[in-house]
């Protein structure tokens, strides 16, 4: 489970205070993927954020008792200065995971041959997420944070291999989706939320949240 208890977020712009969460309060139990709806700019980033610990709340607690993943796509944890055998075995370390597996994995995944000895920082935008997605894909969580979508390349066998884990996966876990589209969401999800001046209402089923979504928009 995953609960956010009177959670309160906000940002100062120097003009005005931007409210997130007002004193939100809900829980995500483990077998029931979430979607979230909201607007652009009104803090889907920042409540995934939140969800992983990136980012703190001003007031409220948060607590989870399983494994919850980075945000896919998240760039945050891999050193440039390190090749992808370093960052990829010292996050196996981190995870508790058989650091020769997790090298092997992203290794295969990942398909950037001689790169995979060199420093991150050499390689191409497109190498970088291929090799940053792998890494997710090599951990397992409990619940998956996705933060506006299915992260996607623009290498076809990447994404062919990639995929077919990754939706594997997330079938057989629970999934938290923030999206501004109820397409986006509607895959992996049963359960749905609208986040709305900082308040998160949450509804029985998807349909229902897209009708007060359109309603309200
Ligand atoms: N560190 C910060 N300082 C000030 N304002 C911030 C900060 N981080 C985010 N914001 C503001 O908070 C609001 C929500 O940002 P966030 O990125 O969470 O929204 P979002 O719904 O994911 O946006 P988008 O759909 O455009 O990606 C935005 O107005 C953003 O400018």
């Amino acid at each position: 489970m995953l609960e956010f208890e009177n959670v309160s977020k906000s940002f100062w712009t120097g003009l005005q205070r931007k409210i997130i969460l007002d004193c939100a309060s809900f829980r995500v139990e483990l077998g029931n993927s979430l979607g979230i709806l909201a607007p652009n700019g009104t803090g889907k980033t920042t409540l995934i954020n939140m969800m992983c610990g990136i980012e703190k709340p001003d007031e409220g607690t948060i607590r989870s008792n399983c494994r919850v993943s980075f945000p896919l796509g998240f760039m945050g944890g891999v050193n440039n200065k390190h090749s992808a055998v370093e960052n990829s075995r010292y996050i196996a370390r981190i995870y508790g995971l058989d650091p020769d597996y997790v090298e092997a994995f992203t290794r295969w995944l990942t398909g950037i041959d001689e790169y995979f000895e060199m420093p991150v920082g050499t390689y191409s935008a497109g190498m970088k997420q291929r090799f940053n997605f792998s890494l997710l894909l090599a951990l397992e969580f409990d619940i998956y944070l996705i933060d506006e979508g299915m992260p996607h390349t623009t290498d076809v066998e990447f994404n062919r291999k990639a995929g077919s884990v990754l939706y594997d996966r997330l079938r057989k876990s629970t999934v938290i989706i923030v999206s501004h589209q109820p397409k986006t969401i509607e895959r992996f999800c049963r359960s749905a939320a609208i986040l709305r001046h900082g308040k998160l209402y949450r509804f029985e089923t998807l349909e229902e949240a897209k009708q007060y979504y359109d309603y309200s928009a």
